[in-house]
C-alpha cells in the first residue's frame, strides 16, 4: 500500500491554478491514487464565457480524466469549485466559501501564476507575489492545515549559474514592491522595471523569485515547501504518455517547426534542455506534500524538479529527434517542409529570419492577396519571431541545479511509493519521450486524426517538389541575370555549354563506332 496515497485519503485539499497545465495533472493524479480523498477545493474564475461549473465539466470530460472516472465514479461530487479571482485584494471569495475553506482545508497546493514572459510588472507582481502573500495569510487562519506547497520555478534565480535549494534574497524587499505597485503609475513602473529585474530576462522570473521571498517571510508556523520545476513538458507515463494542452515551453515551437513556419532558431545545440515531464513534477509535488505534513521539517525546504543533473539532454539532440519524429508522424497542412537550423551566431540568425521566415511569409501573403484572400502569414511570423526572442535566453544557456532535497526525499520513499509517485528521471528515455511528446501535440493540442498521416506525408512530398522547382527556377533566373551583366559569367556559361556539347558528341561518336 502506498503511504502517500493513503495520506491524502479523507483529506480536504485546496488547489489554486487547478485549471492550468500542471493543476489539471495534479488533480487527476490525486483522484486516481487517492479516490477516497474528501474534497478538492479549486479556486477559479469564469473564463471565455464559461461558468465555473462548465469549466469543471469540461475538465472532467476531457481525455485526461478518463481513468479517473473508472476509479472514482463520483469525482464530480468531490470537486468544489469556488469563485475566486486572485487579482482581487481579498480574492473576491464569498464569506461562506471563505469560512468553509478556512475551517476544512488540510493541504494547500499553490500552482496559480502568470507564466507570461511579457507581462507588465504590476500584473506579474499581483499574481505571483501579492496573491501568494494573501494565500499565506489565509493559510495561517486554517486550524487543520498540515502543509502548504508553493510551486515556483527553477528559473527564479536564472541570473545565477549554479543554483542551490535555498531561497535567494532580491535587492528590493517584496513588501516594498507590493506597496509601490499601489501608488506608482504605469509609465513609471515601466521605466523602473528593467532596473528592478536587473540581470533576469523578464518580469516572470523576477516575480517568482519575489514570491519565494514572501513564502519565506510569511511562513510563520506553517509547514511550507517550495517546488522548483524547470521547463514543464508533456506527460512521460501518466495517465498516458504525451498529454499536453498548452503552448508554453517547447510545445509552441514544436508546432511551429512541424508546420514548417519555424526553420531556424538561435539556440546553442550543446546547452542543456532542462525539460521535465509534468507527471514527474506532480509526483514530486504529492510526495513533498506528504513529507512536509508528516515529517514537519524545521525550515522551509526547496526541491528542484529538474532533469539536467540526473539525465541530461541538449537542445541539439532534442531538435534532431523532433525532426526525425516529423518524418514518421507529420502534422497536417504544413506550410513548408519541417527543417531545423540551430545557430548561435547573431548575423546568421538575422539572415535566416529574413530568408527563411519573413520572405516566405511575404510571398505567401502576396499569393493570398492575388487570390482575393486576407493576408495573415506576416502577422503570424512576427508573433513567432517575438516568441522566439523571448525564449532565446533559455535555449542558449545551461544551469546547474543542486538536488540534495529531491534525492533525500527519493530515499525516504518506500519502494511502493517510489513506483506510484516516481520522480526519478534517470529512467526517462529521451528519444521515446520526445516521440510521444510530438505525437501528443498532434493528438491533444492540434486535435489531428492519425488516419490523416498518409495524406500529410503526401503533402510533404508535394512541398518538397515545389521547393526543388522553386529553387531551380530561382537559380536559373539569377544565372540569367548574371549572364546579362557579366562578361566573366558569359565566358563560364559558354565554356560549360561547349564542354557539355563536346562530351555529348564524344559519346555519340563512340556509340556509333561500337555498332
Ligand atoms: C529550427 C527548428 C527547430 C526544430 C525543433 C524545435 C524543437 C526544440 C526546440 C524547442 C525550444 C523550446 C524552448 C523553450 C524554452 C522555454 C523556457 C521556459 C523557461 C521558464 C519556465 C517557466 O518557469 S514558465 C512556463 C513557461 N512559460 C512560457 O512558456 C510562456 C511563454 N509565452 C508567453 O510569454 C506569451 O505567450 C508570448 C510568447 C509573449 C506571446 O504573447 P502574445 O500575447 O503575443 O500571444 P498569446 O499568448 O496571446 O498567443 C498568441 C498566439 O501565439 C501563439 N503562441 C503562444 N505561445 C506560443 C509559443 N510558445 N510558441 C508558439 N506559439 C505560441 C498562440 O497560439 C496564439 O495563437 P492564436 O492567436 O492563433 O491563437
Ligand atoms: N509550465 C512551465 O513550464 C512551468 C511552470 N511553472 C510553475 O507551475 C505553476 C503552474 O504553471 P502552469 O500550469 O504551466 O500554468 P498555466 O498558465 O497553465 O496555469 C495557470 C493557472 O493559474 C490560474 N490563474 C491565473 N490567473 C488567475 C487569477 N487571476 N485568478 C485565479 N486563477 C488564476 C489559471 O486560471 P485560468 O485557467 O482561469 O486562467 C490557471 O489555472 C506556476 O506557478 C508556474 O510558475 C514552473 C516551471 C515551469
Amino acid at each position: 500500500m502506498s503511504m502517500i496515497a493513503a495520506f491524502y485519503g479523507g483529506k480536504s485539499i485546496l488547489i489554486t491554478g487547478a485549471t492550468g497545465f500542471l493543476g489539471k495533472v495534479l488533480m487527476e493524479k490525486l483522484f486516481r491514487t487517492s479516490p477516497d480523498l474528501k474534497v478538492i477545493y479549486i479556486l477559479m474564475r469564469p473564463k471565455a464565457g464559461q461558468t465555473l461549473q462548465q469549466r469543471v465539466f469540461q475538465i472532467l470530460n476531457s481525455k485526461l480524466f478518463e481513468k479517473v472516472k473508472e476509479v472514482c465514479p463520483n469525482v464530480h461530487e468531490k470537486i468544489r469549485a469556488i469563485y475566486a479571482d486572485l487579482n482581487h485584494s481579498d480574492f473576491a471569495i464569498s464569506k461562506e466559501d471563505m469560512q468553509e475553506l478556512l475551517s476544512c482545508t488540510n493541504i494547500v497546493f499553490h500552482c496559480a501564476a502568470t507564466v507570461r514572459f511579457d507581462d507588465p510588472l504590476r500584473r506579474a507582481v499581483q499574481l505571483n507575489v501579492t496573491a501568494t502573500q494573501q494565500l499565506l495569510l489565509m493559510a495561517s487562519q486554517m486550524p487543520k492545515l498540515e502543509a502548504f506547497i508553493h510551486i515556483s520555478t527553477a528559473f527564479s534565480n536564472c541570473n545565477l549559474k549554479h543554483i542551490d535549494e535555498v531561497i535567494y534574497p532580491c535587492p528590493v524587499e517584496p513588501k516594498k514592491i507590493i506597496q509601490s505597485m499601489e501608488w506608482l503609475d504605469d509609465s513609471i513602473i515601466d521605466e523602473i522595471t528593467p532596473k528592478l529585474i536587473g540581470d533576469r530576462p523578464n518580469t516572470y522570473t523576477y516575480t517568482k523569485a519575489l514570491g519565494e521571498m514572501v513564502v519565506q517571510q510569511e511562513s510563520g508556523n506553517l509547514n511550507i515547501a517550495i517546488i522548483r520545476p524547470s521547463i514543464v513538458g508533456a506527460t512521460w507515463q501518466e495517465p498516458f504518455p504525451g498529454w499536453v494542452d498548452n503552448l508554453n515551453g517547447p510545445s509552441g515551437l514544436i508546432i511551429a517547426a512541424g508546420k514548417g513556419f519555424l526553420r531556424a532558431i538561435k539556440a546553442t545545440p550543446m546547452a542543456v534542455a532542462d525539460v521535465i515531464p509534468v507527471d514527474t513534477v506532480v509526483n514530486l509535488t504529492l510526495a513533498v506534500g506528504w513529507y512536509t505534513a508528516v515529517h514537519r521539517p524545521k525550515s522551509t525546504l526547496v526541491y528542484h524538479c529538474t532533469s539536467g543533473n540526473f539525465n541530461p539532454c541538449n537542445w541539439g539532440k532534442m531538435g534532431i529527434q523532433v525532426l526525425a519524429t516529423f518524418e514518421k508522424i507529420p502534422f497536417e497542412r504544413a506550410f513548408r517542409r519541417p527543417y531545423a537550423d540551430f545557430t548561435s551566431n547573431n548575423f546568421m540568425t538575422q539572415y535566416w529570419n529574413a530568408v527563411s521566415h519573413r520572405a516566405p511569409a511575404i510571398i505567401y501573403d502576396f499569393y493570398l492577396r492575388l487570390t482575393g484572400r486576407k493576408p495573415r502569414m506576416t502577422k503570424l511570423m512576427n508573433r513567432l519571431l517575438k516568441t522566439l526572442s523571448l525564449l532565446e535566453y533559455f535555449i542558449n544557456r545551461s544551469w546547474e541545479w543542486s538536488t540534495y532535497n529531491t534525492e533525500m526525499l527519493m530515499s525516504e520513499l518506500s519502494p511502493e511509493d517510489q513506483r506510484v509517485f516516481n520522480f526519478d528521471v534517470r529512467q526517462l528515455n529521451w528519444l521515446e519521450y520526445i516521440e510521444n511528446y510530438v505525437l501528443g501535440i498532434k493528438k491533444y493540442l492540434l486535435k489531428e486524426d492519425m488516419a490523416g498521416i498518409p495524406e500529410a506525408k503526401q503533402h510533404l512530398k508535394r512541398l518538397r517538389n515545389i521547393h526543388y522547382l522553386f529553387n531551380t527556377a530561382l537559380l536559373l533566373i539569377a544565372w540569367r541575370l548574371l549572364i546579362a551583366r557579366s562578361q566573366m559569367a558569359r565566358n563560364v556559361w559558354f565554356f560549360i555549354v561547349s564542354f557539355c556539347y563536346k562530351l555529348l558528341s564524344y559519346f555519340r561518336a563512340s556509340s556509333t563506332l561500337k555498332v
